[in-house]
């Protein structure tokens, strides 16, 4: 019943690859979702990949018809990409059984949340003490200044929206994984009105959720004030999905946001980060955005808070 979405039409051999900008994949996938609509087909050579697109379409997928795209996607280009940083998924259902094993490990990383919390903040700590390193004059008088402070811990998270809400948004607006990690269908499903065969890969757009002008005004803008209400509280939001959601949400969601918060507090309690330029003339346009967005390298001063 039905068919695959719609899509452009597809070269012999190349399919789509020549209509689509490798460099910023995700501007590529927004134009073709306003000419076919938020559920679309490209062909990556002979390979048909359905895209989803906006919030709706992604929610919709991920968990309403979890189950069914729960497969994780391969494609030639990204097997040669993975196996060049040394990654292997599991295929078939061994990505359950890897899964639950990553989770218990990372669930008994020193038996519990309080753990790894102790952890990620001698971690902090750590780097701190390379910085310190790099510079004996600031090591001096970061020691002096640090003097009997104690670490931050994630209880201050509650008292601190507005770090909060800017540790937030720099993932919302860094936008890590643009077009997710791939998933596949893992039996003939119904989706909407099409009918997508086992086997054929799916991408969600998670830049089309994090970049939602209805939801993030002026999306392109970097603004903690995305996670804030009028009265300066954390505001959640269903749309912040870098970790992507469902059955293969990330496993390090529940990590990741706690060492995004100690590491950067703990930086931001110990120096003031200035940059060698002026602020507005830092350029934070990535410098590629395939799987994984790029940002340039910058160069900043720490220096050591009074
Ligand atoms: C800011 C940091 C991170 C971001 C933005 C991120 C994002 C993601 C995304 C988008 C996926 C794909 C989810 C899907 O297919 O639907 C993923 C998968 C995964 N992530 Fe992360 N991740 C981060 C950090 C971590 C950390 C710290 C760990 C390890 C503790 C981790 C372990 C994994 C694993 C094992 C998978 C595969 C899960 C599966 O296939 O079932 N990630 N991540």
């Amino acid at each position: 019943k039905g068919q695959l979405p719609p899509g452009p039409v597809p070269f012999p051999i190349v399919g789509n690859m020549l209509q689509l900008d490798f460099k910023d994949i995700t501007k590529s996938f927004g134009s073709l979702a306003k000419s076919y609509g938020p559920v679309f087909t490209l062909y990556i050579g002979s390979e048909p990949v359905v895209v989803l697109y906006g919030y709706e379409a992604v929610k919709e997928a991920l968990i309403d018809h979890g189950e069914e795209f729960a497969a994780r996607g391969s494609l030639p280009i990204i097997d040669a990409v993975n196996k060049g940083l040394g990654i292997v998924f599991s295929s078939g259902e061994k990505w359950k059984q890897m899964r639950r094993f990553s989770l218990t490990t990372l669930k008994n990383l020193g038996m519990g949340k309080r753990n790894i919390e102790e952890r990620v903040q001698e971690e902090a700590k750590f780097l701190v003490e390379e910085f310190k390193k790099a510079n004996d004059k600031i090591r001096e008088e970061i020691d002096h200044v640090i003097g009997q402070n104690r670490s931050p811990c994630m209880k201050d998270r509650r008292s601190m929206p507005y770090t909060d809400a800017v540790v937030h948004e720099i993932q919302r607006h860094l936008d890590l994984i643009p077009s997710n990690l791939p998933h596949a269908a893992k039996q003939d499903t119904q989706f909407r009105q099409y009918a997508i065969p086992k086997g054929t890969i799916i991408f969600t757009s998670l830049t089309s959720v994090l970049y939602d002008e209805k939801v993030f005004p002026n999306a392109q803008q970097f603004d903690p004030g995305h996670f804030l209400d009028e009265s300066g509280n954390f505001k959640k939001s269903n749309y912040f999905m870098p970790f992507s959601i469902g059955k293969r949400v990330c496993v390090g969601e529940g990590l990741a946001p706690m060492e995004l918060f100690l590491v950067f507090t703990t930086i931001l309690q110990n120096f003031t980060l200035k940059p060698l330029i002026d602020p507005k003339d830092i350029n934070i346009t990535p410098i590629a955005t395939g799987f994984v967005c790029v940002l340039p390298p910058y160069e900043l001063c720490f220096l050591p808070s009074l």
